[in-house]
């Protein structure tokens, strides 16, 4: 059973946008599926309905066999620890007021109940459960008492994705990670993303306008073009005759 299921969903926008068109698509655990497609295909009016951010009236989306219902509270909240989350945006998801230490535990701290295998909430410390946290992100202990200003703009991701990381989620849904970073660091960030996901086997939704990084970090790519999946393949079939149009149209503009 795949963990997570969209079927036909449609999101209309006011003034008859039509921001997805029929949408179906289907992630299995533990895979890396990539979603592509320009500006302004879907791809975050996508992130927000899985996140539960954007209600929907047409369609339906599943998780590990319950339906995402957005008014449903109780449910929102399970769903919200098992569904991660890393923005484009690092400086949206960290409080600038907030020690690196204090923000890489706020997802712990509202969620109290949560014990991650790879933390012992019960014997460390605050810091030490923080530090722990950056250490699977490759930061350094001295990074626990800056302030997000004083942190780059890969270090600040790092942080993000440690921070969704800490709740130990069954599906981490990655929109543009990188995109606002350099070359040099984009591909570090693919590669902790690649490495934490072997590690630990989680799901991962990566959304990017990206092909480059969708094909360097997914087993599965679906290519989305205005609301519309017009493409769906293993990253084997990058090139195989069937492509779509616009996939190939894609592939030739990233001069892969
Ligand atoms: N709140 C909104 N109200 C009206 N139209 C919207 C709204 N948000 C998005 N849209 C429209 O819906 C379509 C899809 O937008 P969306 O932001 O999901 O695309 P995207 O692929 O994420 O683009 P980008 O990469 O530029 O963020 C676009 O035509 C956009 O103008």
């Amino acid at each position: 059973m795949s963990q997570l299921i969209v079927e036909n969903l449609s999101i209309h926008y006011s003034k008859g946008v039509k921001a997805l068109d029929n949408v179906s698509l289907a992630v299995n655990k533990g895979e890396c599926v990539g979603i592509v497609g320009e500006s302004g295909s879907g791809k975050s009016t996508l992130a927000k309905v899985l996140l539960g951010l954007q209600p929907y009236k047409e369609g339906y989306i599943a998780f590990e066999g319950n339906q995402i219902v957005p008014k449903k509270k109780e449910a929102l909240r399970e769903y919200r620890r098992q569904v991660q989350m890393v923005f484009q945006d690092a400086n949206s998801t960290l409080n600038p007021k907030l020690p690196i230490w204090k923000s890489v535990l706020e997802p712990l701290d509202n969620f109290k109940e949560v014990q991650p295998s790879f933390l012992n909430r019960e014997e460390a410390s605050r810091k030490d459960l923080a530090k722990a946290l950056l250490k699977m992100v490759g930061l350094d202990a001295h990074m626990l008492e800056r302030f997000p200003v004083e942190l780059s703009g890969g270090q600040k991701q790092r942080v993000s994705i440690a921070r969704a990381l800490s709740l130990e989620p069954g599906l981490l849904i990655c929109d543009e990670p990188t995109a606002s970073l350099d070359v040099t660091v984009q591909k570090q960030i693919l590669q902790l993303l690649k490495g934490l996901q072997e590690k630990t086997e989680m799901t991962i939704l990566f959304i990017s306008h990206d092909i480059r990084a969708v094909t360097f970090l997914c087993n599965q790519i679906i290519v989305l073009k205005d609301g519309l999946v017009v493409d769906w393949f293993p990253l084997e079939e990058l090139y195989h005759e069937d492509r779509h149009p616009y996939t190939k149209a894609l592939i030739k503009a990233a001069s892969f």
